[in-house]
């Protein structure tokens, strides 16, 4: 049976589809890391992670059957995307399921921020009564600046206009504004102009640090500021200055340069304790709609990947839709994008006596695919062939009887 580990809490959709389909899946609550990690990628053929397992070029090194990699999640940063594809290991993830959650969220801290919530709440626990309109303010007629106007920042810019803000966004992209939302020429422009910023980049070198001291300042005084999108996008020491210089009015932080891999693993941040600052842990795409979704999405990704080689929405590996077998076997082969490849292997299996059925290739960057449905099982020979020679990077078969 096809061994599957799911780590990091993954919904027990994602459970239930595979082990449906007859697989032998495994759940561990946390992240892995290490020895631990080198062993489970060893050991295991499909392998899900969220956003803490953080896989890399040392740690796909030890994998020996490993044929795909789940990210349960929209983003991939935690893995290392060419290193995986060097390897023939193409990985999925689930771009839309958890983006409602996250605008949501992101609403309502707008909200809790502008009427300064997160202080008044502290106090009130404390046995504080602070009632009072000082620095309180309602969301309508406010404008709010979306860094990033993909999936999550559009749908914040939706729901943002429906409770009167206004709407003005900075994205890299040319991008159709939704209803009244106008678009900023940069980064500046728009966050010097909003009283709340929210921002939804992915973690690229680009946005690595993209919010400094320098921008901050350049914020109107007193801005709120919100980050669901990834840690290493806000410069925290820088934000801790502004925070407490007054320069930014609060913040609402899900997620941080460093986060703990399980939840029996403390939390460090120097915004602990910081007036009307959200701190929360990563759960901006935590809600059991999303999460429930993306256990389908993804684990449908995986087991369509293992029955028919299909690598549709893979992010990293050529795209393939081969659709049911229509031979006797189907052949998968991963090789280095080099003239002559197809060439290579066509004869080999011509070599070999099997006739071509159908046959679909796709290139990516250095990487070629290719799915060939065959009229007779490929020897073990030629599949050593395929694996072993110079320029082949692997190869699989899946008999139609077996899915
Ligand atoms: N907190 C959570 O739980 C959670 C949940 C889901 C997604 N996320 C994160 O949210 C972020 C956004 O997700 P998404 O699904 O909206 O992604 P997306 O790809 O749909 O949108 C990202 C947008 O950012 C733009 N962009 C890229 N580089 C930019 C730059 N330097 N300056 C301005 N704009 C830039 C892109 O053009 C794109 O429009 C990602 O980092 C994702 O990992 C976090
Ligand atoms: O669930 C997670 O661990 C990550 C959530 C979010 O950051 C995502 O990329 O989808």
């Amino acid at each position: 049976m096809t061994p599957v580990l799911l780590l990091e809490g993954i919904h027990q959709t994602a459970y239930d589809l595979l082990n449906q389909a007859g697989l032998d899946v495994e759940r561990q609550p946390s992240a892995l890391e290490g020895d631990a990690l080198a062993e489970a990628i060893a050991r295991t053929q499909l392998l899900g992670i969220r956003s803490a397992t953080h896989v890399d070029a040392e740690a796909f090194s030890h994998q020996k059957s490993l044929l795909a990699l789940g990210c349960f999640c929209i983003g991939t940063s935690q893995v290392d995307l060419d290193a995986g594809a060097r390897a023939g290991i193409p990985v999925f993830n689930a771009p839309f399921s958890n983006t409602r959650s996250v605008a949501e969220l992101v609403i309502a801290e707008a909200v809790l921020l502008l009427r300064r919530i997160p202080e008044k709440t502290a106090l009130a626990h404390a046995g504080v009564w602070a009632k009072g309109a000082a620095g309180a303010y309602e969301a309508r007629g406010k404008t709010i600046a979306v860094i990033g106007y993909g999936n999550i920042g559009s749908q914040v810019g939706v729901l943002a206009e429906a409770l009167g803000m206004r709407v003005v966004y900075y994205d890299v992209q040319p991008k159709l504004p939704l209803g009244v939302a106008r678009g900023a020429t940069s980064l500046r422009d728009a966050v010097g102009e909003a009283d709340v910023i929210t921002l939804h980049v992915p973690a690229t070198p680009a946005t690595t640090g993209m919010i400094t001291a320098e921008v901050l300042a350049y914020c109107k005084r007193g801005a709120m500021l919100i980050n669901a999108s990834r840690g290493k996008v806000v410069d925290i020491d820088a934000l801790k200055a502004a925070l407490d210089a007054g320069q930014i009015g609060g913040a609402a932080i899900d997620v941080f340069p460093v986060e703990p891999g399980s939840n029996s693993q403390p939390f460090e941040s120097p915004l602990r304790g910081a007036k009307n600052v959200i701190l929360t842990p990563h759960i901006g795409g935590s809600t059991q709609e999303a999460q429930q979704n993306i256990g389908i999405e993804v684990a449908a990704k995986l087991l369509n990947f293992l029955k028919t080689g299909a690598t549709t929405g893979a992010v990293n590996f050529p795209e393939i839709s081969p659709g049911a077998i229509t031979g006797a076997a189907r052949l998968l082969n991963v090789h280095g994008n080099a003239p002559g490849a197809l060439a290579r292997l066509n004869t080999a299996l011509a070599e070999d006596g099997a006739n071509i059925c159908a046959q679909h290739l796709q290139t990516r960057g250095e990487l070629g695919y290719v799915v060939t449905d065959l009229d007779r099982r490929p020897s073990e020979a030629l599949l050593a062939r395929l694996t072993g020679e110079s320029g082949f990077i692997r190869s699989r078969v899946i008999l139609p009887e077996t899915v």
